[in-house]
């Protein structure tokens, strides 16, 4: 390690690397902290620290630096979730905005209820985990951020894994903590036959699993269910597909919705709808019905058909649309006064154009990536919108994702109101 050469972090990159600049070149060295002074490993691995900085803290978990989940718990949470606000307002200054203070939400270790993990067997033995970044999924025999109840699950899952005869190294499991119970959703596992579906039964039925799902290259079946699986959102009962979108915590979920809510006006006109664009089953959508009729639009089949299925005799009507290749037109957003939207990683370029130009009231902007938020609010600071409110949710403790909920009004939040009337 001596013989690297020494480097000052200037700054955190998107992916929570430290940034230094050496040779006229920026360089990217993992698990540094700004105002460090550090020796970045050969493999991008822990550095040597020798100047450490203050918001630097012992990390909880013994795979930090392996397992490729967490990246920043070596920062304090406070400071980390400071970094993430910062993120999320430099890319509204970035569109011509003043964002706001936001409000801030952090979500408490062991609470999250959705994984997707890795499966690799190396001989006898079958790792199930993340992946290193650029690198082979690195077995979770620690997890300080996933809920206790499907962490549990792991060690009992290696041990059935390890009776498949054909895993394939692409293999997956993703783990849904459904109101239901654990919902399994087995990826590129082999051939489904009678047998393994006996196995799978017994090991849903000794780990009080509501349902396992298979997916190969045929599709996605059931390969066992031992109870219906439900999950509630706002007192609705919706069945999700194996598989399926949920936020990653629940505790981030109320606080999305809560932000969400709070740029909704709580009287919409007579005929006034709400669109809820990139609805997924609905988690959005049945808490925006207490305030007038929903249109949800998604585009993953599975997931519109169990929103749709549970909206029948609410005021959620529900359709399948991609809205990349169909996005909803301003002619057809005559009624709503409000747009909600909370598009995919890869944010919502072609929708937001239709939007900005039918300048709904109210446009409320749920986002997984601030890069594409910015770009994406760009069109509505050129369409006359202000920013009344920004939330801030880290529901991905210690990684490098954040998500945020911004509230923008035509002419600020006078016009929202006077819209309820
Ligand atoms: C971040 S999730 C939000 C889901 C939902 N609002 C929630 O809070 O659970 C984004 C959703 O966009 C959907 N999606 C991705 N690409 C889409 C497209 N081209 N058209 C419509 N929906 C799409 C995904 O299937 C997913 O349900």
């Amino acid at each position: 390690m001596s013989g690297l050469p020494t480097l000052d972090i200037t700054a955190l990159g998107r992916e929570g690397d430290g940034i230094a600049h050496a040779g006229g070149a920026a360089m990217f060295v993992p698990f540094a902290l700004p105002g460090e002074t550090v020796r970045a490993a050969p493999d991008g691995g822990l550095p040597e620290v020798l100047r450490a900085s203050p918001e630097r803290v012992a990390p909880p978990c013994a795979l930090f630096g392996a397992c490729g989940g967490c990246v920043l718990q070596h920062l304090d949470r406070q400071a980390g979730l400071a970094w993430k606000a910062e993120r999320v307002s430099a890319a509204l200054r970035g569109a011509g905005f003043s964002p706001p203070a936001p409000a801030l939400f952090q979500a408490a270790p062991r609470t999250r209820r959705r994984i997707d993990l890795a499966i690799r067997r190396e001989g006898d033995r079958v790792a199930l985990g993340l992946h290193r970044r650029r690198g082979a999924p690195v077995d979770m025999s620690v997890c300080e951020v996933l809920e206790p109840r499907l962490f549990a699950l792991l060690e009992p899952l290696r041990g059935l894994l390890r009776r498949f005869p054909g895993l394939s190294r692409e293999a997956s499991v993703a783990i849904n903590g459904l109101d239901s119970g654990p919902d399994l959703l087995l990826r590129g596992a082999g051939r489904l036959d009678a047998p393994l579906r006996r196995i799978l039964a017994e090991f849903a039925a000794t780990h009080a699993i509501a349902r396992i799902g298979w997916a190969d290259r045929e599709g996605v079946e059931t390969a066992c269910q031992l109870r219906p699986v439900r999950h509630v959102l706002s007192g609705h009962a919706v069945q999700p597909a194996p598989g399926a979108f949920l936020q990653a915590t629940r505790d981030g979920e109320a606080a999305i919705i809560a932000a969400v809510m709070a740029g909704v006006p709580e009287r919409l006109r007579a005929k006034g709808r709400i669109l809820d664009l990139f609805a997924g089953i609905g988690t959005l959508s049945f808490a925006l019905a207490a305030r007038g009729k929903v249109l949800a639009f998604e585009g993953d089949a599975a997931a519109a058909s169990a929103l749709a299925a549970a909206a029948g005799g609410t005021r959620v009507l529900a359709a399948r649309r991609d809205l990349v290749r169909q996005p909803v037109l301003a002619r057809e957003m005559a009624e709503n006064d409000v747009v909600v939207l909370d598009p995919p990683f890869a944010g919502a370029a072609v929708q937001i154009r239709e939007i900005a130009a039918a300048r709904p009231a109210v446009v409320i902007y749920v986002s997984c990536n601030p890069d594409r938020l910015g770009e994406d609010a760009g069109a509505l600071a050129r369409a006359g919108y202000s920013l009344d409110a920004v939330s801030v949710i880290d529901q991905f403790l210690w990684s490098a994702h954040v998500e945020s909920v911004s509230v923008f009004t035509r002419a600020g939040r006078q016009a929202a109101g006077r819209a309820a009337r």
